[in-house]
Order: structure tokens, then C-alpha cells, then sequence
């Protein structure tokens, strides 16, 4: 059973970010930079997790046009990041273009996971069909539609939230990863987060990863944070995968 949690650094610098990865001192974690970070310190910022031994997701979810992303993704390349990401909404050549762009020149265990996020976990299927427009289908329809893509255009899985992995796995089989962030404790504040579940519902649901920020970044004891989620994972996982 691996450890699941990666931990969104949303910290808006390097010093915030060392100050927060103190408390957990040589423990190997899997840490994910997003805009936030990334924007501020840049690809220094993934060197220097990586120097220290941190699987990293780099999560910047490119979204342009095929030529764009992939050039983009030749110089992320250079991250040497673990997991990177586009949107899928960017459509099947895009993806395309993005792993052709990645993996330009890389030798195979050099290659990083790429994945596809299909709707944000902070969108409702109200926002989904009013806002975006896209009425034809249900949430779930619609992320799943967006796996399907995902993986036609040779992408290793998606983001999507826990709600919808049983439906992925079944439609995209079980090793096309699914990566869920909108992670939340029984009684936790939702903060901008709409579809969310529980460490527990998430290993029930057999999800692959994960992705925690504020829960842990913001917690009094970030350490036993970690700890209690990952208990309350492995557990759920121990009874329901026996
Ligand atoms: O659909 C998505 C895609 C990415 N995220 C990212 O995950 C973390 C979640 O942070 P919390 O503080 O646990 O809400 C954050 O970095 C997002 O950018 C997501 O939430 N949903």
C-alpha cells in the first residue's frame, strides 16, 4: 500500500514553503507547486525540492493552443518535476502535443506522470451547466468524457474529485491514475472547495493520490494533521480492500 497524500505547497515563497517543511524533517513526502508558488520562485524552486529528495507534482494545468502547450511543456521539461498537468478541456491534440513536448528527447525513467484535470473540484454541476455551458451532460458524465480523452491522447490519468474515480476506473481501467484534491476531514471548513470527500471515502473509492493543502499548510500541527489523514486512509483502505 503506498502513502496517497500530496501536499499542495500554496505557500506565496521559498521561505515559507522551507519554514512549513521543517516540521516534517527527513520524512520523503510527495509535495505538489502550483501558480502560486511557481510564479513567484519558478523552476529554482522545483531544483531545489528535488535536490532535497521530494517527489514534486508540478501542477501549473496548461490550457493553449497544441503548438503552445507543447513547447511549454519541452521547457518544464527541465523541472525534472515527478507529475505535470494540462487541462483536458484543452482537448485531445492538445493533450497530444503536451506528452509529445514532455518527452521530447527523455530517456523512459526519466518521464514524468502526465495528467489531465478534468472539471475542478470547485465547480458544482450547477456552475458546469450555467456558467460553462456544458448542459448535455452531468458532472460526472462530463469528467468522465474528459478521461476518456485523457486517455486516448495517451495521458497516465486525470484530477477529477473523489466522487467520480469508481466511474473513471470502471470506464478507463484501474491503472489509468486518478488524483484527487478537494480532500477534507469530517467537519472541516469546505473553504472554496465543492465536490469534497474524506480521506476515507477516497480510499474506499480506491483513488490513487490524494491532494491536501490547507488542512495540513494551516493546521496548528501540520505533522499530526498528515498523520490523522493518513490513518484515517489506511484504515478505510486495510477494511476495504481486504
Ligand atoms: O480540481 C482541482 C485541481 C487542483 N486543485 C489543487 O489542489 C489543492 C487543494 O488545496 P486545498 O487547500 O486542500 O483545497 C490546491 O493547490 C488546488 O490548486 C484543486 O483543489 N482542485
Amino acid at each position: 500500500m503506498q502513502n496517497p497524500i500530496i501536499i499542495a505547497l500554496d505557500f506565496p515563497n521559498r521561505q515559507k514553503t522551507e519554514q512549513f517543511l521543517e516540521h516534517f524533517g527527513n520524512k520523503p513526502l510527495f509535495v505538489k507547486v502550483g501558480m502560486e508558488l511557481f510564479y513567484r520562485e519558478g523552476l529554482s524552486m522545483i531544483y531545489w525540492l528535488k535536490e532535497r529528495g521530494y517527489r514534486v507534482f508540478l501542477d501549473l494545468k496548461l490550457h493553449d493552443i497544441p503548438n503552445t502547450v507543447h513547447n511549454a511543456m519541452k521547457n518544464l521539461a527541465l523541472a525534472g518535476a515527478d507529475m505535470v498537468n494540462v487541462h483536458a478541456s484543452g482537448g485531445i491534440k492538445m493533450m497530444a502535443a503536451a506528452k509529445e513536448g514532455l518527452y521530447a528527447g527523455m530517456q523512459e525513467k526519466q518521464k514524468p506522470l502526465l495528467i489531465a484535470v478534468t472539471q475542478l473540484t470547485s465547480t458544482s454541476e450547477i456552475v458546469m451547466r450555467e456558467e460553462m455551458l456544458v448542459s448535455q451532460f452531468t458532472l460526472e458524465q462530463a469528467v468522465v468524457e474528459y478521461a476518456k480523452n485523457a486517455k486516448n491522447a495517451g495521458l497516465d490519468g486525470v484530477v477529477s474529485s473523489v466522487n467520480e474515480t469508481t466511474l473513471i476506473k470502471e470506464v478507463c481501467g484501474d491503472s489509468f491514475l486518478t488524483v484527487t484534491p478537494g480532500i477534507r476531514l469530517l467537519g472541516s471548513s469546505f473553504h472554496d472547495q465543492e465536490r469534497v470527500a474524506s480521506p476515507a471515502a477516497a480510499a474506499r473509492a480506491k483513488t490513487d493520490y490524494i491532494v491536501i493543502g490547507r488542512s495540513i499548510t494551516e493546521a496548528a500541527d501540520p505533522v499530526s494533521s498528515y498523520e490523522q489523514i493518513l490513518n484515517e486512509w489506511s484504515g478505510s483502505f486495510e477494511i476495504s480492500h481486504r
